[in-house]
Formats: C-alpha cells, sequence, structure tokens
C-alpha cells in the first residue's frame, strides 16, 4: 500500500491496528501519522512504533489519503469533524471505528460527500484471526480501503444494521471466549487440578475443539454426541449444565453489549 495515513486518536485500539500492519508489512512507519490530545501516548506511538507524532494535526490531514477516526463515542466529533473538512483532501476517506456512530452521523460532521466507511475492528489483531465489520457508505469504495483492512484481521462487508449486532457480538467477542477460558481452568482447580496444568488442558481443549469443529463440518451437538457414552461422565456434566443458566446468560451477555453499542450511537 502507498498511501498515507492519519489516525485520530493514538490509543489502545489504534495502536493495535498499528502494531498489526507494521508487522505484517502492509504500512511501514514512514506511511503513518496520529495526533492525540494526550502527549504521553504520543511519545509513546513515536518510541515504540517510530511513527509521525511530530507533524501537526492539520499537516497529517492534508498528506492523508485515509483518515483513521479513532477516538471514543463520547469525545468531541464534532470539532474533529471541522477541522477535517479544513484540512483534509476531498477524495481522503474517513475509516471509523468509533464503535455505535452511524455513517449518517459520520456525513453529518466529515462531510456525507466524502468516502466514508464505519468499521468496527478486529480485536484479535496481533494474531492473524478475526473478523473486522465494515459497512461502506455511498461514495467508498472496497479497493480505497481493503489493503490497509486486510493488514489488520479478515473483513466482513455488511450492511450497516448488522454493524451494531457484530460489534457486541463478534468484536466484543473474544471477551466471552476468554471469560469462560477462565472459568472453565477455575473449574479444573476447584476440582482439585494445579493450575497450571487446568491452564494447558484448557487452552488445547479450546483449540482442538474448534479444530474438530472445522475439520469434520459437524455440528457440536454431533460431537457432543460421540464425545459422551450412555450414563457415563460427560453426559452428567452436561445434565447439570443444562440446568444452569449458562446459554442464556452467554446470550443475555451479547445482547447486552449490542444494546450498548446502539445507545453510544445514540449518546453521541
Ligand atoms: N479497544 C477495543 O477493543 C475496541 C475499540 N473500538 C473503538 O475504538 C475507539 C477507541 O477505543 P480505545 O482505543 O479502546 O480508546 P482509548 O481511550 O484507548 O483511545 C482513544 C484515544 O483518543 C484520544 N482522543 C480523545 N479525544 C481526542 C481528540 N479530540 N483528538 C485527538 N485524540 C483524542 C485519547 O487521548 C485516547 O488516546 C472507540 O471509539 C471504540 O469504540 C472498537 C473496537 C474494539
Ligand atoms: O468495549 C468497546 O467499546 C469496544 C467495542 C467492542 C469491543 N470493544
Amino acid at each position: 500500500m502507498q498511501s498515507k495515513i492519519h489516525f485520530i486518536g493514538g490509543g489502545q485500539m489504534a495502536e493495535a491496528i498499528i502494531r498489526a500492519c507494521l508487522a505484517g508489512g502492509t504500512l511501514s512507519a514512514s506511511q503513518i501519522s496520529v495526533s492525540d490530545i494526550n502527549e504521553g501516548r504520543l511519545q509513546l506511538l513515536q518510541a515504540k512504533y517510530s511513527v509521525d507524532t511530530e507533524s501537526t494535526q492539520e499537516q497529517g490531514l492534508q498528506a492523508a489519503d485515509l483518515i483513521v477516526i479513532a477516538v471514543r463515542p463520547q469525545d468531541d466529533l464534532s470539532a474533529l469533524g471541522a477541522r477535517v473538512r479544513q484540512s483534509a483532501s476531498p477524495p481522503a476517506a474517513i475509516i471509523s471505528i468509533v464503535a455505535g456512530v452511524t455513517i449518517a452521523q459520520l456525513g453529518d460532521y466529515f462531510g456525507a460527500e466524502r468516502p466514508i466507511v464505519r468499521v468496527i475492528p478486529n480485536t484479535l489483531t496481533d494474531t492473524g484471526y478475526g473478523y473486522s465489520g465494515v459497512a461502506l457508505g455511498a461514495a467508498a469504495s472496497r479497493e480505497q480501503v481493503e489493503g490497509f483492512l486486510l493488514g489488520f484481521g479478515k473483513v466482513q462487508y455488511l450492511e450497516e444494521s448488522y454493524i451494531d449486532i457484530f460489534t457486541g457480538f463478534g468484536v466484543a467477542g473474544p471477551n466471552y471466549i476468554y471469560y469462560f477460558i477462565e472459568s472453565f481452568t477455575d473449574a479444573g482447580v476447584l476440582a482439585g487440578l494445579p493450575r497450571e496444568q487446568a491452564w494447558k488442558v484448557a487452552l488445547e481443549n479450546m483449540l482442538g475443539a474448534v479444530a474438530m469443529l472445522q475439520q469434520t463440518g459437524l455440528h457440536p451437538r454431533q460431537l457432543l454426541d460421540i464425545n459422551n457414552s450412555p450414563g457415563g461422565v460427560g453426559m452428567h456434566g452436561l445434565y447439570e449444565l443444562n440446568n444452569s443458566d449458562f446459554a442464556a446468560g452467554l446470550q443475555r451477555s451479547v445482547l447486552a453489549a449490542v444494546k450498548r453499542t446502539t445507545e453510544l450511537g445514540v449518546k453521541n
């Protein structure tokens, strides 16, 4: 990619994206500039990744082909919009990773005639796994942004109406897995295994179970059937799980995350 990219907001997510793009070689440090109101973040990004944090925001915006909006939904998008309108070239695309804020709202802030892409970015950026969810505004094209987006994971293009769901389900998704692995490891420790062994078994089970599903193409129910002998150990364990709030609790958790995504956009 030959583009110049300016990040407005150099927080956790911007850093994760920058790190992955540099590690994968889709971008070089000389293509990236960052502006942030927090001087400490700029110093850290400069020291760790040698990206340009010295140029002013105005200079970064003037040079940019892609402008990544990486502030929080609660931050002052209206003021940022005014600066972008003043300094950025008209064909420069806005790539917003701000949870909940719609393409229509982004158009009001940054100019509706501009290419606008609403991305809920993959959070497994360092691994090569994970999807970003992407909705393209009317003036935006895949070609303009795909090279950048593939630098930090896989991409699913979606109708914008699915983006909030994708956020609470897919991008918050690793949360549910981390929580499961922690709880499962604790179960092994509760039953009496040393933590280190329980931890290794939990990770291996997670990786192996996913590989089984991918390799066999079977439904989880079919693998559950194979894994549980009549009147046996596994079935007794599953009976207790059936009696618990496990599935509904997980599903309510996803619905709460989706609801919060939509709220963040409305509050903005
Ligand atoms: N952290 C995550 O896993 C994910 C975050 N996101 C989205 O990414 C965005 C950023 O999230 P985080 O990086 O976690 O937050 P963060 O708080 O780490 O980063 C936000 C950065 O924006 C800076 N900032 C605030 N106002 C500014 C302004 N007017 N001009 C320049 N910089 C300004 C802050 O100083 C801060 O460094 C949010 O909108 C969030 O919804 C989306 C998906 C996942
Ligand atoms: O918690 C957040 O706001 C972001 C969006 C989805 C995952 N992390």
